[in-house]
């Protein structure tokens, strides 16, 4: 494992435990139900023998995604890219992966060339046969860390005190963030944390301003001023070296066992260079140590930056990646409430670990697990689930005087001219809940109770097509597409789904919360498969002792959100695309057969 790897791996704060290996036995029942990620075991072609064979479920074509059948050995590469996020991530990809990249772009060529001159049976058999030569190639060295399994096996480890201490070693008082431009004043009540902090001259945490007296017993949520060091920028650079200098070389033996822990401090270079030495030479070798003390922390700056963290849906400018394995979101009260409860909820294991708050120059963030950290290549996709994405309050508001969205009227001209009525052309705008309402309905939000607000492929290409998808059997072929069809994958985040279910069950918070704009974030590299719940900041409390069943349509002022009618389509959904991914495996094996 390289050391960026290794930089993934320590930070991660998630030591998931309680997971299930899932063998690739595909008779196997995935029982353990308390998992944060299931291992992905896949074995060559000749598992697939044990595939029994199944009904095939009639899936409908879509347009609006490359259909599944021109996934199979590429990324939809003629689909619309997304813009700023796509190119980003592509560099990303690109840079770390030219060969593969080269090689899989050969592939692909061949591929194609193979591909259209032959009768569909035919080109279905290549195309299984072009898979099947593709992942023995390399692309799914899938087996290659079982002994990785171990690690990622058992209880979670829940370390506080290591966690408070990685963080007490950041500096106070934070340098002015540039990305603080992007502040939206969204948490206009952070002012009133901060006057908290001000006079809170012990260096209290400040969390208790947000969350008044109700700590968690298993964390205390803290607060950090992070620094930004000067010169330096998101997007620094990663150095590349082929053997490091010897300086570098001992600071490296010299620091402990964590790669990421690469925060030298002066003591730590001197130490390095205090053996023998005149004033003279001490002087000039303190500022070469010097130098390459800010070398080093630009390196471990550099490598934290490099981390594959992307954000797929939801806010721009909202998030900055951090160190340790923790994505910094911005603050919001309803959000940082309810993470605050779900800290103590049954639910924990399915949300990204809460660490409290940080303050970066002017601005507030909540500090969070960060879920893609220790993943190769993630793929990701984001679910939005309920049955609408509006707060009551905003239908309210909408009726009374709800200012006009031009932003809104043009995003919905733009998907459809003719979706606005003759009124709203007219007035070049449209309510914010005439929106979300209309989009809601144009996707399978309201049939559905979820939709698919983007994916991204290991690639770092991102697609957001899917938002139009209606039906279940589209839903299926886009499981599909995201998973390219593999049934560990599918098999494990099936049984994650289950597992949530029963934690939600079991959820005093599910039941007292009106979960509104919420989403599961489905991750999964070549290992690993997860689902989490993400983004609160839409869910709200219930008055009173007031309880919501979740698995009703919603009526006015009934407050029900339809979020487990959206789990369980996606439920059906998953279990549609393993009875398709079986029957494809199957397939492929008689082609494999029959074939010389
Ligand atoms: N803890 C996390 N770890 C890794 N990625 C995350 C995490 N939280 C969020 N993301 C990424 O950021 C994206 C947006 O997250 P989220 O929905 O919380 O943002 P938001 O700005 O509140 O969204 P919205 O505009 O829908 O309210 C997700 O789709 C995911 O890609
Ligand atoms: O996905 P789309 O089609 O771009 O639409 C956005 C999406 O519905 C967001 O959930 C919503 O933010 P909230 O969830 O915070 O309401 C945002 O409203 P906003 O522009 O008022 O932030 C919309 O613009």
């Amino acid at each position: 494992m390289d050391t960026t790897d290794d930089n993934h791996t320590e930070g991660i704060k998630m030591e998931i435990e309680n997971q299930q290996i899932v063998e690739n036995d595909c008779f196997s029942t995935l029982s353990d139900k308390t998992h944060q990620h299931l291992l992905i075991s896949e074995r060559p072609s000749s598992s697939c023998r044990m595939v029994r064979l199944r009904s095939r479920p009639s899936l409908q074509s879509t347009k609006s995604f490359p259909p599944y059948s021109q996934c199979i050995g590429g990324l939809g590469e003629d689909e619309e890219s997304d813009d700023q996020h796509n190119s980003d991530m592509a560099c990303q990809a690109n840079a770390t992966n030219v060969k593969e990249d080269k090689r899989e772009e050969l592939q692909s060529t061949e591929r194609n060339e193979e591909l259209t001159t032959r009768s569909p049976r035919d080109w279905l058999k290549a195309k299984w046969k072009l898979r099947r030569k593709e992942r023995s190639g390399g692309s799914f060295e899938v087996d290659a860390d079982s002994c990785e399994r171990g690690r990622w096996s058992g209880k979670r480890r829940v370390e506080e005190t290591e966690e408070k201490e990685e963080f007490d070693d950041d500096d106070d008082e934070g340098c002015a963030n540039a990305e603080g431009k992007h502040w939206r004043g969204r948490n206009s009540s952070f002012e009133k944390v901060r006057k908290e902090e001000e006079e809170d001259e012990d260096g209290r945490s400040t969390i208790s301003a947000v969350e008044g007296d109700t700590k968690s017993s298993r964390e205390t949520p803290t607060r950090n001023d992070e620094e930004e060091l000067p010169g330096m920028t998101e997007g620094s650079t990663t150095q590349q070296w082929s053997s490091p200098h010897p300086i570098l070389s001992k600071l490296l033996h010299s620091s402990t066992s964590s790669s990421s822990s690469l925060n030298l401090s002066s003591a730590e270079s001197d130490e390095v260079f205090s053996e023998g030495e005149d004033a003279g030479s001490k002087r000039k070798t303190f500022r070469k140590c010097r130098s390459w003390k800010t070398f080093l922390t630009m390196m471990h700056w550099s490598m934290s930056r490099q981390s594959s963290w992307v954000q797929l849906a939801g806010h721009q400018g909202n998030f900055q990646v951090s160190k340790g394995g923790e994505v910094l979101k911005l603050y919001s009260e309803v959000e940082a409430n309810c993470l605050d409860c779900l800290m103590r909820d049954p639910l924990r294991p399915f949300v990204p670990q809460y660490h409290g708050l940080v303050t970066r120059g002017e601005l507030c963030y909540i500090r969070l697990e960060d879920l893609l950290s220790g993943l190769k290549r993630p793929v990701i996709m984001d679910c939005k689930m309920g049955v609408r994405t509006y707060q009551e309050d905003e239908l309210i508001k909408a009726r009374v005087k709800a200012p006009l969205r031009s932003d809104m009227y043009q995003k919905m001209v733009k998907m459809d001219p003719s979706a606005p009525s003759a009124e709203e052309h007219a007035q070049k705008g449209v309510t914010k809940w005439r929106y979300l309402q209309w989009r809601d309905s144009t996707s399978s939000t309201s049939t559905l109770g979820f939709r698919i607000e983007g994916v991204m492929m290991e690639d770092g290409s991102i697609q957001r097509d899917f938002r139009k998808i209606q039906t279940l059997a589209q839903v299926t072929e886009a499981l599909l597409y995201f998973t390219r069809s593999q049934l560990d994958t599918l098999r494990a985040y099936h049984s994650r789904l289950l597992a949530l279910s029963d934690a939600l069950k079991n959820s005093p918070f599910f039941r007292t919360h009106e979960v509104i704009g919420s989403s599961l974030l489905f991750v999964h590299d070549h290992s690993k498969a997860s689902v989490w719940m993400i983004d609160f900041g839409k869910t709200t409390p219930l008055p009173d002792s007031q309880e919501l069943r979740h698995n009703v349509p919603w009526s006015e002022g009934s407050r029900e959100d339809g979020y487990l009618i959206g789990l369980s389509s996606l439920v059906t959904s998953l279990a549609q695309a393993i009875s398709v991914a079986s029957w494809q495996q199957e397939e492929s094996c008689e082609e494999e057969q029959i074939s010389p």
